[in-house]
């Protein structure tokens, strides 16, 4: 049986796949021949990350399409409820990467906290003729440490945000609206157990308190979760993450935010268009970027790979007794 892994796989989710007996293809084929490709390979299940798109048109085009895998957690490119109405099995690695994009959201706190986008761009033009000055520009970094984040969604990547932010010696205070107001037990173990409970706020609590909000909530189907209104309530100076997903944030009021120095720095990974062509926020000094690689660590990948052929088996197994 044949799947296609069009945005790729990791080699340990190739080998999972072939040993369940499966021949998978890698090539990357573009949207417009998509269905025309699976149609004449007789692909069966067809495993995305977030470049395909995988909407009604297709799955009507595709009769053979049996699993659509998604190698990540947003299934925002995928038209699920239509997939399954037809019969179709969609499946995603909801845990798989909780870490790896936690770890990025820090990476993105870092550097703007120390000015680490600045320097990496100022440095080779004139770190040698004006180091001094350049020290001195980097004078006002802060730690994090003692700080208070905001994580507005407590699934399992903000959890895994609240995990760390408390090793960092943070406050950690969180919204969601999935569970409202509630107590949210996070369990960890590092060489001992640890147990913490986190009760959730109201959205404005975390505007209000916090130095540092980053975003964990699904793509946005009511417009821009975070606008000039909010950004009005934040605190002065407060920074913001966002590893979720792009129209969370109206780009535009964000760079209002930075400009009037409200914000002091955002980090993106994630964008309203992907690519982005949005060059001020390119190009701006206080925000750091990265191009939607919250998943993208070797570790995240191998996992998603294990997890999707495991999903995959076992939906085979089950199709056959
Ligand atoms: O939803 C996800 O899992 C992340 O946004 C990662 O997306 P990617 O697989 O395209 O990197």
């Amino acid at each position: 049986m044949k799947i296609l892994a069009n945005d790729g796989i990791n080699q340990s989710g190739i080998d999972a796949l072939e040993k369940e007996g499966f021949d998978v293809i890698t090539t990357k084929v573009p949207q417009e021949f998509l269905a025309d490709f699976i149609n004449k390979e007789g692909i069966k299940t067809l495993l995305v990350r977030s470049a395909t798109k995988v909407r009604k048109e297709l799955i009507d085009i595709c009769p053979g399409l049996e699993i659509i895998g998604r190698g990540g957690v947003g299934m925002d490119n995928i038209d699920v409820d239509y997939a399954r109405s037809k019969g179709l099995h969609v499946i995603n690695t909801p845990s798989s990467s909780s870490e790896s994009v936690a770890e990025l959201v820090f990476a993105h706190l870092f550097t703007g906290a120390r000015f680490l986008q600045q320097s990496n761009r100022e440095m080779p033009l004139k770190g040698n003729t004006e180091f001094a000055k350049l020290k001195k520009s980097f004078e006002a970094g802060t730690e994090l440490r003692g700080k208070t984040i905001g994580i507005i969604g407590m699934g399992r990547i903000g959890q895994e945000v609240a995990k760390i932010a408390l090793g960092l010696g943070m406050k950690v205070i969180a919204a969601d609206n999935q569970v409202g107001r509630a107590s949210i037990k996070l369990k960890f173990y590092n060489g001992q157990f640890i147990n913490v409970d986190i009760e959730t706020e109201p959205l404005q609590g975390i505007f209000k308190h916090a130095d540092f909000i980053t975003l964990h909530v699904p793509a946005q189907k009511n417009g821009f979760m975070i606008g000039a209104q909010e950004f009005a309530l934040m605190k002065d100076g407060a920074a913001i993450i966002n590893c979720s997903r792009g129209g969370v944030i109206d780009e535009d009021a964000l760079l209002d935010a930075l400009d009037s120095e409200k914000i002091s720095f955002a980090g993106l990974d994630v964008f309203i268009n992907e690519p982005t062509p949005n060059e001020k926020i390119l190009n701006h000094p206080r925000i750091s970027l990265t191009p939607h690689t919250g998943a993208s660590t070797l570790e995240a990948q191998d996992r998603i790979g294990i997890s999707l052929a495991k999903q995959i088996a076992s939906i085979l197994q089950n199709q056959n007794h």
